[in-house]
């Protein structure tokens, strides 16, 4: 009885929808031949028993890695046989949904050599690692540093006699430690070390190292490796077998340094190429660029999971003779809604810093250097800002699915533990706001000596008009109005970064300043990228969106983006004078009106992300909302209750109710 109940509330949800859902399937998946490909691997990869997941939270870690092993090779198998494109294969191992070695192989040792290697070494190396006959990682992080790259202390001496490099950890914390894929699965890695040739230090550089035989997967002599052990939450990202390494005067040919960006002649000189050396961090502007696309997917699955689950549960109150879906509590609403909005944002968001690094990229190739600091700044910024309110929002939605949200079978628990590291990885997320205020500092000191900003700084072009305009909200319809949003971001974030300059020109020493004001400077660096995010999402509705009611849909969305962060940073836009509290009181009012705008499209987006039930890996998130016997069906999955009478009793239970039997006598 209560399980058909359940279902029919997702039903009743899905026939209230004012848009044409296909259509916004096809806007999320950023179009018809991407929604094709990502649908058809969904659903290769749900109907696929190898590709099982369900017991990641109970097998031990041995279990783990091996059957992470396992679907890695069958992901690879099934590549193979079914001649699957680049695109496609990619989509599959998304769906697979399980942190392992071939991300970093992908990820990172692929575009390392790509980036940073020359013609020569891409010819080289690529082929082999296109086919998998080698394995490999991305070596940078050490013991003793990861966010300070300049600090790595792991040598890379240049012996001419040899025409060698020799490779070596000359203390405890130069240990590589971190790295994805390391620990026992790679045959290879590119190594970050200093370059010495002639006594002298040359700075952080690539070099490709042969980690483990390629007959036995011994470690080659001189390699001391091993996995870091345990991370946060069980399953989860302990499927990745992140490593340690030692280098006890490993010696690898001089051809093995990437040399792209400087080059040691076989006399032992180092030559600089007339690419910038910051091209050494290319390969992390590439990936920080891929954490904001997933970061999306990520948050997207969450809020799927949370508002699901939102319409099947009912609590209190009276609606038609049943309870109240505690969908329709205006305070479940205000936790949820911005959420669901912000996965649209980040979505479109994504899509654009996507171009702004193909953009980039291609200039890099033609030798035009001069977009690579804002691209640098957008991809570290975003990257901070999307992984953060990624990282609180899958808790969010634990929460707003009550005490059901905490069961692992919630697939919430597991969803965070994975996501949370990428608050950290690929760059800690305050360094890298700190990144983006350097640059935006930068950027403001410069404007009066002619240098003109480019791309997401253009607003600082109109300082003075921002410093002092009004906000042209007089009414609450007002609010709907892009222009008027956006521009009341552009004044924020304008005001926030010439005060922090102002401030920071009474400092005699800038470095000093910079430490002294870092807070103020991550405020000024969030503003600045969340405004980034409002006017990729008003800039993607002005684009031709088709299907019926979608548009309106999408400007619901981000009216509620724009206007929950408003809400949020009240204190940024009162302290700055951007906007009055009246105004402040009016936007409240609207959020209102937009959350019940949304309400009865709720189910309708997020089943727009077209996701699986195996994907989702969530019983509260049933694309059914057959939530309660499934509940039940996981808990008598797990182990606990194989047996009636625990395992234990007789030990431990039964002499302690005895003798509580007996002292109860006495
Ligand atoms: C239940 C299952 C659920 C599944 C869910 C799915 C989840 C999966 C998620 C995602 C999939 C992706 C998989 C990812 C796997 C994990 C991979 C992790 C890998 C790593 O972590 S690799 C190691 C990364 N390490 C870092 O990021 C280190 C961070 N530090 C730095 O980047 C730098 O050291 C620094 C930038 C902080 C400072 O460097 P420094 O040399 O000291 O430079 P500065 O003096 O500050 O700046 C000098 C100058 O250079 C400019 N600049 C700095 N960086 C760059 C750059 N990258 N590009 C261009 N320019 C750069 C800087 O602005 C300065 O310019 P200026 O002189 O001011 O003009
Ligand atoms: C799951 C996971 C996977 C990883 N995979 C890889 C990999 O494949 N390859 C690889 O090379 N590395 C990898 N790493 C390492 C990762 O890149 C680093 O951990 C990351 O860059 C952060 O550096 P850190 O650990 O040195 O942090 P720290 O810099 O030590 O950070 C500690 C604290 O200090 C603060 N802090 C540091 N510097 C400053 C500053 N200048 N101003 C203000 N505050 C500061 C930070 O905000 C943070 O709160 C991985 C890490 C994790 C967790």
């Amino acid at each position: 009885m209560e399980a058909e109940a359940a279902v029919d509330y997702l039903v009743d949800e899905r026939s209230k929808a004012q848009f044409d859902i296909d259509a916004m399937k096809i806007i999320w998946a950023g179009g018809k031949h991407e929604f094709e490909v990502s649908d058809r691997m969904a659903r290769l990869v749900a109907s696929d028993p190898v590709f099982r997941k369900d017991n990641r939270a109970i097998l031990d870690r041995k279990e783990l890695f091996k059957n992470t092993l396992r679907k890695a090779a069958h992901a690879w198998k099934r590549i193979i046989e079914l001649r699957l494109s680049e695109q496609e294969a990619s989509k599959l191992r998304f769906f697979v949904d399980e942190p392992a070695y071939t991300d970093l192989h992908w990820g990172m040792f692929i575009p390392v050599i790509k980036g940073q290697g020359t013609e020569e070494q891409r010819k080289k190396w690529l082929p082999m690692a296109y086919r998998m006959q080698i394995i490999g990682c991305y070596a940078q992080t050490e013991l003793g540093h990861g966010s300070n790259v300049q600090g790595l202390e792991t040598t890379a001496t240049f012996d001419p006699e040899l025409d060698e490099f020799v490779i070596h950890s000359p203390t405890l914390t130069s240990s590589k430690w971190w790295p994805g894929g390391l620990g026992r699965a790679s045959t290879h890695a590119v190594v970050f070390a200093r370059l010495i040739t002639d006594g002298k230090d040359h700075g952080i550089n690539g070099f490709i190292v042969q980690l483990r035989s390629l007959d036995d997967h011994l470690p080659l002599p001189g390699i001391i490796i091993g996995d870091i052990g345990m991370k946060f939450g069980n399953g989860a990202y302990n499927t990745m077998d992140n490593g340690f390494l030692r280098f006890d005067h490993v010696r690898i040919p001089r051809d093995q340094m990437l040399m792209r960006v400087k080059q040691v002649t076989r006399e032992g000189k180092v030559v600089q190429s007339d690419v910038p050396w910051q091209l050494l961090y290319g390969t992390m502007v590439y990936v920080r660029q891929t954490i904001v696309a997933d970061a999306s997917c990520a948050l997207s699955r969450a809020v799927c999971i949370a508002t699901r689950y939102s319409a099947v549960r009912r609590q209190f109150g009276s609606q038609n003779g049943h309870e109240t879906q505690v969908i329709d509590y205006r305070t479940q609403q205000s936790r949820l809604f911005p959420l669901l909005a912000s996965a649209y944002a980040f979505r479109f968001v994504g899509e654009w810093l996507k171009w702004l690094y193909m953009d980039v990229t291609q200039r890099l190739q033609a030798r035009d250097f001069s977009t690579l600091p804002e691209a640098h700044a957008c991809t570290a910024g975003l990257k901070s800002l999307t992984t953060s309110v990624t990282a609180d929002a899958i808790e969010e939605c634990r929460k707003l699915c009550g005490g059901h949200g905490y069961l692992c079978s919630s697939g919430l628990p597991e969803l965070f533990a994975v996501y949370v590291p990428a608050c950290t990885y690929e760059g800690d997320n305050i360094v890298l706001l700190l990144q983006v205020a350097r640059f935006l500092m930068k950027t403001v000191s410069q404007l009066g000596s002619g240098e003109r900003p480019v791309g997401t700084t253009t607003y600082l072009l109109r300082l003075e008009h921002l410093l002092q305009c009004p906000c042209d909200v007089q009414g609450a319809e007002d609010w709907l109005k892009p222009d008027v949003v956006v521009q009341l971001f552009e004044a924020r974030s304008a005001r926030m970064t010439v005060a922090c300059a102002k401030s920071l020109s009474k400092f005699s020493k800038p470095e000093d300043g910079f430490m002294d004001l870092s807070a103020d400077l991550v405020s000024v660096a969030t503003a600045h990228c969340q405004l980034i995010v409002v006017s990729k999402f008003v800039e993607k509705l002005q684009q031709d969106i088709p299907g019926e009611g979608v548009k309106q849909q999408l400007e619901a969305l981000c009216s509620i983006y724009a206007l929950s962060l408003l809400k949020k940073h009240l204190g940024d836009f009162l302290s700055t004078s951007c906007i009055t509290s009246k105004q402040a009181s009016l936007a409240n009012d609207v959020l209102r009106s937009l959350y019940s705008q949304v309400r009865p499209n709720a189910i309708a987006l997020v089943d727009a992300f077209n996701y699986t039930d195996h994907f989702l890996g969530s019983v509260l998130g049933r694309y059914d909302g057959n939530v309660y016997p499934k509940l039940y069906e996981e808990a008598l999955k797990d182990p606990l209750n194989e047996s009636v009478v625990p395992d234990g009793y007789h030990e431990y239970l039964q002499p302690v109710l005895k003798q509580r039997l007996r002292t109860a006598r006495l």
